[in-house]
């Protein structure tokens, strides 16, 4: 097992399809001066929000004009680069406005948008050729769970997803373990079966890419993270950051989570 280096936290905000573009504009301040008031620091624990892209101008607008301590990312992006698809959001555009992330694989598009395997890996070639930090999210449903299968399941979608890569191309990836059915149920994952599952990532991207890079790749966990459960998941040794949906729309509550560490 590869050893544990200094991977910086990263905290990420899914806020999908919520918030008119004023309410938008007014949460990302408010997380702003939140974590500023916390005396947050960006080095230590990264923040990253992932408004809806109609929002992304004004984020850009507010971050590099107030130069906030805070990243921010699209949800989604096209396997194209331009051209007729329409509806489409390239990660050319994405980058153009300055974003570092963008979410691929999502459970809710997997599901909804039945993007199956191959396309999240295009949309993860996509992200990395536009310079974008693809956080690629895998995760088991219920019934796959019930039968036993979550391991292998969710470590073959990230094998799928990183199919045809570099390790170097590997090293820049963000993975996000949801559980389907812990998203927005309020049931989250024990901190036990967060590692597990991390560190069966883990061993897959160090398969794929080699120790030194899958040592480097950040694991995020993401299904009904709150304040209270931020804490027991983050010191688990394999889980490097969370990916919140609900919990980020309130700023007092998204803060909370960003300080976990303080609550040890
Ligand atoms: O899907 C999620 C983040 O991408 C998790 O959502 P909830 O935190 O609302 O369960």
């Amino acid at each position: 097992m590869a050893e544990q280096t200094a991977r910086i936290p990263l905290i990420a905000g899914n806020w999908k399809m919520n918030l008119d573009h004023m309410q938008a504009v007014d949460l990302v301040q408010k997380v702003a001066w939140g974590l500023k008031d916390a005396g947050h620091d960006q080095d230590r624990v990264e923040v990253a929000v992932f408004p809806p892209f109609t929002d992304l101008r004004s984020v850009q607008t507010l971050v590099k004009g107030d130069r906030l301590e805070l990243a921010y990312g699209g949800q989604d992006l096209s396997p194209h680069a331009s051209g007729a698809y329409t509806g489409d959001v390239s990660g050319a555009f994405l980058a153009r406005l300055d974003c570092t992330y963008v979410i691929v694989g999502h459970s809710e598009r997997r599901e909804i948008h039945a993007e199956d395997d191959a396309v999240v890996a295009s949309k993860v070639a996509a992200a990395l050729e536009h310079g974008l930090v693809p956080v690629l999210c895998v995760g088991e449903g219920l019934e796959v769970r019930q039968a036993g299968r979550r391991v292998d399941h969710t470590v073959a979608q990230l094998t799928a997803a990183l199919d045809g890569l570099s390790a170097e191309q590997i090293g820049r990836v963000v993975v996000a373990y949801e559980p389907v059915w812990a998203i927005g149920t309020g049931e989250v994952a024990g901190a036990d079966d967060a590692q597990q599952m991390c560190a069966a990532l883990r061993a897959e991207l160090e398969r794929l890419a080699g120790e030194e890079t899958a040592a480097s790749v950040r694991i995020l966990y993401g299904g009904s993270v709150k304040a209270a459960s931020a804490p027991e998941l983050l010191a688990q040794p394999d889980v490097d950051g969370a990916l919140v949906g609900g919990a980020s729309l309130d700023a007092d509550e998204f803060v909370r989570i960003v300080q976990f560490d303080s609550a040890f």
